[in-house]
């Protein structure tokens, strides 16, 4: 028997019946569901208007209604952490949203340091005030596509010293809840050590994996070994660790030499088992570049092939736990 769809489904383009997910026929009414995933609202329009003239005024149908579906974006969490302050999470976490951004992904970034957050002035947004609608924050644009939010914005930098526990942990979840749109990554950067911030951001917002920060001494390492096992409690999956600061590359000469040493980190990961993600030099270049606001992930330096190469590995390692 035929089904009496058929012929408005022979009506339809290669391209719509691709979209098409349901397709029936009662007292003159034809119902469509299309798929409408990845589409922006001007396609959304366009594919309703395609569909509806195609079906219109065909035998039996007197009206048609158009339902469109979408997947929801699955958004992933990547908090960026060290075990002590000074050693560069924030530079790693701002470039390396901006790398992965590059790398074609939809990124946004937190800025959870309480008590030092920079992410407004690395990412040339200083003094910029997020607006709010329907009580949830929007995040704040820039020239690099990577919408930010951060603790810097709800809190005057004097009073940081302040806030106590549950007023900072409801502080990251307005940050984190906010209005972030189609988003597929959000980066996270966290204060450093093992606080209250840390902890709402493991038992409310489980990220999907941590990425922690060193530079090559052995102090920091002992510390960022005490961030992994916050981690660990915590049940996020490390995707591993960054050298921050290693090798120094003379702006005069071009001569490397290594002032905190070489190689630490990748010896701890490697015997914490945890994978070594890369190697960004201590180079003035980064410095200044990130004081001026413009990231150096965003220029063509070999700055920005640095934080290329830790956005590909941690890319990859997004892609390859596409569920949780
Ligand atoms: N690879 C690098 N080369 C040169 N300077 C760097 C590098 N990484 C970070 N810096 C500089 O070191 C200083 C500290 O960096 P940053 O603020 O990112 O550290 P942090 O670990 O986030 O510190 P805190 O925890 O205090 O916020 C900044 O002036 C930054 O520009």
């Amino acid at each position: 028997m035929t089904d009496p769809t058929d012929a408005l489904r022979a009506a339809l383009s290669p391209a719509i019946l691709a979209r098409l997910q349901s397709l029936r026929v009662t007292d003159g009414t034809a119902i469509a569901v299309l798929d409408a995933s990845g589409m922006d609202a001007a396609a959304r329009t366009a594919l309703e208007d395609e569909v509806k003239a195609a079906l219109s005024g065909r035998p039996d149908v007197r009206e048609v209604r158009i339902a469109l579906t979408a997947d929801k974006v699955r958004r992933r969490i990547i908090a960026v952490g060290s075990g002590k302050g000074g050693v560069g999470k924030s530079t790693v976490a701002a470039n390396l949203a901006v790398a992965l951004a590059r790398a074609g992904r939809k990124v946004g970034l937190v800025d959870a340091d309480i008590y030092g957050p920079s992410q407004p002035r690395l990412l040339g947004s200083e003094g910029v005030k997020p607006q709010a609608h329907d009580s949830k924050m929007i995040p704040v644009q820039n020239r690099w596509g990577v919408p930010m939010l951060s603790m810097g914005q709800l809190i005057e930098a004097d009073k940081a010293i302040a806030w106590r526990g549950p007023m900072a942990a409801g502080a990251l979840s307005q940050l984190v809840d906010a209005n972030w749109g189609a988003i597929d990554t959000l980066v996270v950067d966290l204060p450093p050590g093992t606080g209250d911030v840390q902890l709402t951001m493991l038992q409310k917002h489980k990220p999907d994996g941590a990425v922690i920060v060193s530079t090559p001494q052995d102090l920091a390492l002992i510390d960022a070994r005490r961030a992994m096992q916050l981690f660990e409690v915590g049940q996020v999956p490390i995707v591993g660790m960054v050298e921050n600061m290693a090798g120094y590359v003379c702006p005069h000469c071009n001569e490397v030499s290594d002032p905190f040493g070489l190689g630490g980190t990748e010896a701890a990961a490697a015997d914490l088992g945890v994978p070594f993600l890369g190697r960004i030099p201590l180079d003035i270049a980064i410095r200044e570049a990130s004081d001026a606001g413009t990231p150096p992930a965003a220029g063509d330096g070999p700055q920005a092939r640095a934080f290329a190469d830790l956005a590909v590995r941690i890319g990859a390692w997004l892609d390859g736990r596409q569920e949780r």
